[in-house]
């Protein structure tokens, strides 16, 4: 039984400062049903993705999408977290109800509140999503585990400063068309690829620009069984998902070969029966322009070493054989942990039904890929959506 999203909504991304954890999670489901025309009562499940980890005092957060609308009481509700990927998984939790028949429709609702909380402690709660017995006190967070990376990549393959600063020159341009960007700027190669006190080194060879951003929001769609997608007023397929979790510790793997990535993107595409080159587009984890780049290599798109290739020769531009993030991804478009994986389906949907913001709609979008990562190539999720038919 195929899982279909019939409904979505999304909250800016930003620093939301008259928001809260719950007003984002009721804003986003409450936006979701009524886009999908499902109402609150023919809800089968909940899953709540939050990844948390101090950024807000409340856990135990899943009831609170009840306070959406009084019909959602006594619905199964849980909250789950893998991570960067929490997002994901909560979609794919969903997408597994509906392929078991255990569920009809499934509210699925994404959220993060990261800006209220001070600077160093930022990079103290994402570091809870590292093997603490060996990241527990790397400086800068988890910037300072990228950098690592990227320092090991460019021993190993050459400097590739340049192709970093091209892919967040990239995204910083995609995002200006994303209303639900929390940076709309586009701030050239140039600046992207110099340091200045506006572009500071912060950790290895990265700079802010090859950092995604501090967020807050919320997405939510509405997963449904074909028979309730048959009469919807628009419907996205979810084809093909591939789940791969790594061992924690980086020092029991190759950090530079994601292999995570490699294997969630080999299951989800043999579900869906489709190879990497049928894809109109790409969602992927920009967390770092490091990580992007190694994705690229992951995904299949290019030898081990030779990422640069792809955005050198301009394959994952807007107008590029497959452009990679289109919205922005988290280096624009912002990250709210727990809610990205679900901004990314809501992305994807919205261009396979032609409903994408002017500028960001990639023509003839048939077929889409979305990857989300939890901690550096831990939690790797993929997802192939297409149209309904
Ligand atoms: C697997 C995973 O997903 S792991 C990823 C988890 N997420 C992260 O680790 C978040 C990484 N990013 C960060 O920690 C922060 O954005 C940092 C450290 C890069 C920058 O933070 P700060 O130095 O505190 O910047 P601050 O918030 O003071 O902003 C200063 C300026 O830089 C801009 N800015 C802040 N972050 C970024 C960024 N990542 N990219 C581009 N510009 C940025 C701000 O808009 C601001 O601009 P303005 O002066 O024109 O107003």
């Amino acid at each position: 039984m195929s899982a279909n999203i019939v409904g979505w909504a999304h909250t800016p991304f930003g620093k939301l400062d008259t928001e809260t954890v719950e007003s984002l999670v009721v804003k986003a489901a409450t936006g979701a049903l009524a886009d999908a025309g499902v109402s609150a009562g023919d809800v089968d499940e909940i899953v709540l993705g939050h990844f948390n980890a101090g950024f807000s005092p409340q856990d135990f957060t899943a009831a609170l999408v009840l306070q959406a609308a009084p019909e959602l009481r006594f619905k199964p509700a849980t909250r789950v977290e893998n991570a960067c990927a929490t997002g994901s998984a909560a979609v794919h939790q969903g997408v597994r109800a509906i392929a078991s028949g255990a569920a009809r429709i499934v509210l699925v609702v994404g959220v993060e509140q990261m800006t209220r909380t001070p600077g160093p402690e930022i990079g103290r709660n994402l570091l809870r999503a590292s093997y603490l017995p060996e990241d527990g006190e790397t400086a800068g967070g988890f910037a300072g585990i990228f950098g690592k990376i990227a320092q090991a990549y460019f021993q190993k393959y050459g400097d590739a400063s340049d192709a970093l600063a091209m892919i967040a020159a990239k995204n910083h341009r995609n995002g200006v068309a994303n209303p639900y960007a929390q940076m709309r700027k586009d701030v050239g190669y140039d600046f992207c690829r110099s340091e200045s006190e506006k572009n500071p080194f912060v950790a290895g060879p990265l700079k802010r620009t090859d950092c995604s951003l501090v967020s807050d929001g919320a997405a939510a769609l509405v997963l449904a069984d074909a028979d309730t997608a048959r009469s919807a007023r628009k419907a996205v397929s979810i084809r093909g998902t591939g789940h791969a979790q790594d061992f924690l510790p980086m020092s029991r793997r190759d950090i530079l070969a994601f292999e995570g990535c490699t294997v969630a993107w080999q299951r989800a595409l043999a579900k869906a029966g489709v190879a990497l080159s049928d894809l109109s587009f790409v969602e992927t984890h920009d967390c770092f322009t490091i990580a992007e780049l190694i994705e690229y290599e992951a995904m299949g798109l290019t030898p081990k070493g030779q990422g640069a290739r792809a955005i050198k020769e301009g394959w994952t531009q807007k107008d590029g054989r497959l452009p990679v993030n289109p919205s922005g991804g988290l280096k624009a478009k912002g990250h709210p942990i727990g809610a990205t994986g679900v901004s990314m389906h809501v992305m994807s949907a919205m261009q396979l039904v032609g409903e994408a913001p002017e500028g960001m709609q990639i023509r003839d979008a048939r077929l889409a890929g979305i990857f989300n990562m939890g901690g550096a190539a831990v939690a790797n999720y993929v997802s192939i959506l297409e149209p309904f038919r």
